[in-house]
């Protein structure tokens, strides 16, 4: 992995990250790793950090040896259709970008390619991202070297692509939906008593907590809520009003809305 040059086209907030994800882990240099976007001096920061930086696709392209594209969805076929004619066939396609099968990248480049799709959430920048990742046209080596490369900045799964739009959901807006329920908690800690600093600390580390320990106790999250609601008190009446007013309904037609969204073509 050491050797592998990489590019990323599309030096946003997750393009960022990605390259500093990578980095963290010491499994290939920023050296390696090129990243562009057409305001080139909003990547002056990541220059500094030793990274390569360019306005020009095609010069980060053409030597990679993986190239994430972390544009936006509806730019995405005019920068394939850029780097297409100099793209070597081998190269490993990572598109980040939401709700595009690969089959249509691949009719963008016009030539049969490795292409995964991935997604990851913004935790990627702290090594915690949960990345979900599927693969078209690319063999185990391939899907082994795209595997380790997230696996370096969190835990990673390959998935039927089928699945990629619910991975979305799940994994890459959860996080946001995530952050909103502390928020939540941190804006009642206040009404109860706790500064805001306090409450958002308290609020934090109890969902860390929580999640922590899911996973390495393997347990279903009823049964640790059975071991914190005693007969009678006052967690269980809190979780009963909260499902009185559409807590768990909420979420999930939260969920089902961004999903639609998906499947529909609008993201
Ligand atoms: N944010 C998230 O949590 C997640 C996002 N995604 C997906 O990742 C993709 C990127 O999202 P995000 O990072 O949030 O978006 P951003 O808008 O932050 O990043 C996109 C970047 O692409 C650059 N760009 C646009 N056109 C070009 C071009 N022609 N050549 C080079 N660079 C270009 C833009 O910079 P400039 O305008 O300067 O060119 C911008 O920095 C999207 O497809 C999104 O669906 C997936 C998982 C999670
Ligand atoms: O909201 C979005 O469209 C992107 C995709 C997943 C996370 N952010």
């Amino acid at each position: 992995m050491k050797n592998k040059k990489i590019a990323i086209i599309g030096g946003g907030n997750l393009g960022q990250a990605i390259a500093k994800g990578i980095v963290n882990s010491k499994i290939v240099a920023p050296s390696n790793i090129t990243l562009t976007r057409r305001r080139l001096h909003l990547l002056e920061h990541i220059k500094k950090e030793g990274f390569n930086v360019t306005a020009d696709n095609k010069e980060a392209a053409a030597d990679a040896h993986i190239l994430f594209i972390a544009v936006k969805p509806f730019q995405l076929q005019q920068i394939v259709e850029e780097i297409a004619p100099i793209i070597a066939s081998g190269t490993i396609i990572i598109s980040l970008a939401t709700g595009i099968a690969s089959t249509s990248i691949e009719n963008y480049f016009q030539k049969s390619m490795p292409i995964f799709r991935a997604m990851p959430n913004t935790a990627i920048a702290i090594g915690e991202s949960m990345t979900c990742v599927s693969a078209y046209n690319a063999n185990e080596e391939q899907k082994k070297i795209v595997l380790t490369l997230f696996e370096q900045v969190g835990k990673a799964l390959i998935i039927p692509e089928e699945l990629m739009s619910s991975a979305t959901v799940l994994a890459a807006c959860g996080i946001a939906y995530a952050l909103r329920f502390i928020r939540a908690a941190t804006q009642g800690g206040i009404e109860i008593g706790f500064g805001s600093e306090l409450a958002l600390q308290i609020a934090a580390q109890t969902v860390k907590g929580a999640a922590d320990l899911l996973i390495k106790s393997s347990t279903h999250p009823e049964e640790e809520i059975d071991k914190v609601t005693t007969p009678r008190g006052v967690t269980i009446s809190g979780l009963n009003e909260m499902e009185h007013q559409g807590f768990s309904s909420a979420l999930i037609k939260g969920l089902l809305t961004s999903y639609n969204k998906i499947e529909n073509g609008k993201a």
